[in-house]
C-alpha cells in the first residue's frame, strides 16, 4: 500500500478535512486527518494495519508486544498486533504525562514497537517512547498510518511510516491572515480536561 492508497482510504471517508485545526503540538494547520473515521470502518482499518504490519516486519521483524499512545493510536495499535500476533498495550495521560496503566506489565527488555496513528512533530511518539522505556520495554522501532512530516519528524527511533506527506503547519503568532480569518477548531485529546 502506497500513500496515494493509505490517502484514499482517508479520503473515502471523509477523514481529509479542510479549515482551520490546533495540533497536538499547539501547531495550527488548513488541514486535519481526521482518522477515527477511518478507523470506525472495520474493513478499511484492517487493510492499513495490515500493510502497517508487514511493513513493520520487514524492517525490524516481530517485537514481543505493540504499545500506542491514546486516544488515537489505540484502534491501529490493536488492529496493527492482530496482524503481528503480538499483544497490544497502550499508555495514557495521567497528570499530563503517558502512563502504563490497567494492568500492562512489560517484561524486562521485552521488544516494542510503538503504533502511532498520525505522527507530526512527533512529540507525542517520543512521549509515548518515553513511558515504554520507564516501564522497561526496548523501543526497535515506531510505527504509524501517515507521517505529516514528510519523514522530518525525529522520534529517536527509525519510523516506518505506511503513508508519507508534508502538510503546512504554523506557529500560533505566524498565521497567514487566510487562515487566521477561519475559527479554530482543536480535534485531539491533549487539551481535553
Ligand atoms: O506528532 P505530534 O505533533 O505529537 O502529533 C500527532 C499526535 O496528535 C494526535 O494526538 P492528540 O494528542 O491530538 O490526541 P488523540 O490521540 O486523542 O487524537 C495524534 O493521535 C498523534 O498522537
Ligand atoms: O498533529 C496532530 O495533532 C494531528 C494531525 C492530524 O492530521 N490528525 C490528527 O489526528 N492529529
Ligand atoms: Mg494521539
Amino acid at each position: 500500500m502506497n500513500t496515494q492508497d493509505v490517502l484514499e482510504e482517508f479520503r473515502a471517508s471523509g477523514a481529509l478535512r479542510e479549515g482551520h485545526f490546533v495540533l497536538s503540538s499547539g501547531l495550527h494547520s488548513p488541514v486535519f486527518l481526521q482518522k477515527n473515521l477511518v478507523f470506525a470502518q472495520p474493513d478499511r482499518c484492517e487493510r492499513l494495519c495490515k500493510a502497517l504490519a508487514e511493513k513493520i516486519v520487514a524492517q525490524v521483524g516481530k517485537p514481543d508486544v505493540a504499545i500506542s499512545p491514546a486516544v488515537g493510536g489505540i484502534i491501529p495499535g490493536y488492529e496493527t498486533a492482530r496482524h503481528l500476533g503480538v499483544q497490544s498495550f497502550y499508555v495514557e495521560r495521567e497528570g499530563g504525562a503517558f502512563k502504563l496503566r490497567r494492568g500492562f506489565h512489560i517484561e524486562p527488555g521485552q521488544t516494542v514497537v510503538m503504533v502511532e496513528d498520525i505522527v507530526t512533530t512527533g512529540l507525542s511518539s517520543r512521549e509515548c517512547i518515553e513511558a515504554i522505556r520507564a516501564a522497561g520495554g526496548e523501543v526497535i522501532a515506531a510505527a504509524c498510518i501517515v507521517d505529516r512530516s514528510g519523514g522530518k519528524a525525529d522520534v529517536g527511533v527509525p519510523l516506518i511510516a505506511l503513508a508519507s506527506m508534508e502538510v503546512p503547519a504554523y506557529e500560533a503568532d505566524k498565521l497567514p491572515p487566510e487562515l487566521a480569518a477561519i475559527p479554530v477548531q482543536d480535534p485531539g485529546s491533549r487539551r481535553l480536561r
